[in-house]
């Protein structure tokens, strides 16, 4: 099978779970050029692996080794450059089955949930991944890449969290790759998988790959940084680089050999990975341009050496002979011809239950915004404390409405790291294939709402009381609806924003100031009447607080009465009703200084219904469009 790298979606491959069993990769003129660039940042390199080994990809920073994981996993390139090559895999796999159901780029910071244990973090992926017979073969699996993957004792440890340390960095870093491999793919790319790493550490993720490689047939490819002699010694194979140009590809403990055919003596007793890196490097050379002459005419000479000639003719046969061929289906382990890969339903349920599992387990999800919005609620309560119906209060009563609806919806920003963990692991998972952005919207709106909920009641039912707002159950369930509906839209604001710009202080900062355009637009600050018509027609009428103040307001104004202050010739009112006469206000004459009406809370209630979906669905294009 043969495929051009610059079209990833016609790239039909093995599907996963073994039903045919991988032989080798090969890849053939790997190229990419950079717009705006004669030259490319990695030349056509070619290289070839049989089913069970592992290649180091090792050269000096910049030598091109992401790019060329970037190409081999079929990751999106930069805009309007160029890529060449073809990667070919035998068996030629069926027909339409996807790349990234048999491959997987492991990232240097593989995203992984904090508050979910090891063993959470391996069904959950098996779970979106799907293609199991049974739960009792799903959980064989579980166990056997734990115990493959040296965990058992940490099987219950969580990830971590930043309030709760769990794993090493060694552990993490095996974890990362476990829940790769549970998804069933065939080949494993590993951007660095030792950096970071102290040489221990480093030699056991490698030495765990090997073992997991050979059990399983696997090809590894991981690109590498100065690894120790004991770790560099583990790799099968080597493709030493530097400028995107190839100077090796070969096995490991050829490489000295190659050297010394080429009259180079390589001292003996010297860590051979950095003896090479050295070789390849000119960074720290005195005369740079004599440097890079040499490498040019070394990596000449490696592709006229015999290795380098040979590789040539195997990488041209197997891509030629290839070429045009179809792909056989043969039946899975358990006599089904097609892996069964769970729907829309089922995968929504499952990022659900994992959501709940985080939720609870991890105080930044939702615990600390409960805590908030309780102190606030008590905050409140006691500052605005057992205000009367009369009309000294109807200043503080307003405030309170403006200040509570407008802080909690300002206070979602504390979702934003929460969700941007959620949003690391979708892009991981979607590129991986395993869900999309419906999935992600629909289930990160189920698991949120109830929260929501909860904080709505929480907060009124302390707050409301202590106040002393219209003191009547419908009233209070009123105002805990529309407090419901800040919450829903406020939350759709941070899922939008940390969607389009998903880096922690940008999002914060955006957030930020959406809710501090909506805060002073909602009609408080200025009356709706007085407000200029740009602000008034551009953003008003969209603006969500606006509808929870104005109801609130109504919810409190409209059938109550306050007492005006008494003197000596009578009593003065500051609001002028038809009650006046009785020293009283009717509450109406509060709302009619903002232009509010009643008997408009269900087109209200549709406008808010439709701006929480509509942050919902532009969120939902956003991560559509997000590669
Ligand atoms: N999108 C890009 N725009 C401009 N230059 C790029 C881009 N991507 C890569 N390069 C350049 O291409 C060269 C190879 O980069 P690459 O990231 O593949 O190197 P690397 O070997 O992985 O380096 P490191 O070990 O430091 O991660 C570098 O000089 C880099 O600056």
């Amino acid at each position: 099978m043969m495929a051009q790298t610059k079209d990833p979606e016609s790239f039909p491959v093995l599907s996963s779970f073994h039903s045919s069993p991988l032989q080798s990769l090969t890849f053939s003129s790997l190229s990419l050029t950079l717009p705006n660039l004669s030259t490319p940042i990695l030349s056509p390199t070619h290289g070839h692996l049989a089913a069970g080994e592992i290649l180091a990809i090792l050269g000096p920073s910049g030598s091109g080794k992401t790019t060329l994981l970037n190409l081999l996993a079929q990751r999106p390139i930069p805009k309007s450059s160029v890529s060449t090559g073809s990667i070919t895999l035998l068996p030629p796999p069926p027909n339409n089955t996807p790349y990234n159901a048999v491959s997987r780029l492991v990232e240097q910071e593989d995203a992984l949930l904090g508050s979910l244990t090891v063993r959470e973090t391996l069904h959950f992926s098996a779970r979106l991944a799907g293609g199991f017979a049974s739960k009792k073969q799903r959980s064989e699996r579980v166990e056997h890449l734990i115990d493959a993957f040296g965990l058992r004792n940490q099987a219950d440890t969580i990830v971590g969290t930043p309030v709760r340390r769990g794993l090493s960095g060694g552990q993490k870093r095996r974890l990362g790759v476990a829940s790769q491999l549970i998804t069933g793919p065939q080949v494993l790319f590993l951007d660095e998988p030792t950096s970071g790493l102290d040489a221990v550490a480093g030699w056991e993720v490698v030495n765990y790959l090997r073992k997991v490689a050979r059990q399983e047939k696997l090809i590894v490819i991981a690109s590498i940084h100065q690894p120790s002699s004991a770790t560099f010694e583990l790799f099968d194979k080597l493709l030493l680089m530097s400028r995107g140009k190839t100077h090796y590809f070969g096995p490991v403990d050829e490489v000295r050999r190659h050297y010394q055919e080429l009259g180079v003596e390589v001292p003996l007793h010297v860590n051979t990975a950095e003896w090479l890196l050295g070789m390849v490097s000119t960074d720290f050379a005195e005369d740079k341009a004599a440097a890079e002459q040499r490498l040019e005419e070394e990596s000449r000479i490696w592709e006229g050496s015999e290795r380098g000639t040979r590789l040539k003719g195997l990488v041209d046969g197997i891509t030629n002979g290839e070429k045009g061929k179809g792909g056989e289906k043969r039946p899975f382990e358990d006599g089904e011809t097609e892996k069964k890969t769970p729907g829309v339903a089922s995968v929504t349920m499952t990022l659900v239950h994992r959501s709940f599992v985080k939720s609870y387990r991890d105080v930044v999800v939702y615990g600390i915004r409960l805590a908030m919005y309780t102190g606030l609620a008590v905050m409140m309560g006691t500052v605005w404390l057992r205000l009367q119906p009369t009309q000294e209060s109807i200043i503080p009563f307003t405030n309170s409405i403006f200040y509570g609806s407008a802080f909690l919806s300002f206070m979602a920003v504390a979702y934003c790291p929460a969700y941007l963990e959620d949003y690391m692991q979708f892009i991981k998972e979607k590129r991986n294939g395993l869900y999309g952005a419906t999935e992600m919207i629909v289930s990160n709106f189920l698991i949120g709402t109830p929260y929501l909920f909860i904080f709505s009641v929480v907060f009124s039912s302390i707050c409301y009381w202590l106040s002393n707002f219209q003191p009547t159950a419908r009233a209070f369930f009123t105002w805990v609806f529309w407090l419901f509906l800040d919450l829903l839209a406020a939350e759709g604001l941070v899922v939008f924003m940390s969607s389009l710009v998903p880096s922690f202080v940008i999002s914060l900062a955006l957030v930020a100031f959406g809710n501090g355009l909506w805060m002073s637009l909602n009609g408080f600050m200025v009356p709706p009447d007085t407000l200029n018509v740009f602000y008034k027609y551009v953003f008003h009428y969209w603006d969500y607080q606006k509808y929870v103040f104005e109801n609130m307001m109504i919810n409190e104004f409209s059938e109550r009465v306050y007492s005006c202050p008494t003197t000596e010739t009578g009593c003065r009112c500051m609001w002028e009703t038809d009650l006046a006469d009785q020293c009283l206000i009717r509450g109406q004459g509060v709302l009619d200084q903002y232009g509010y009406k009643q008997g408009h809370m269900g087109r209200d209630v549709g406008i808010m219904v439709a701006i929480i979906l509509g942050y919902r669905i532009a969120a939902w294009i956003v991560l559509m469009l997000k590669k």
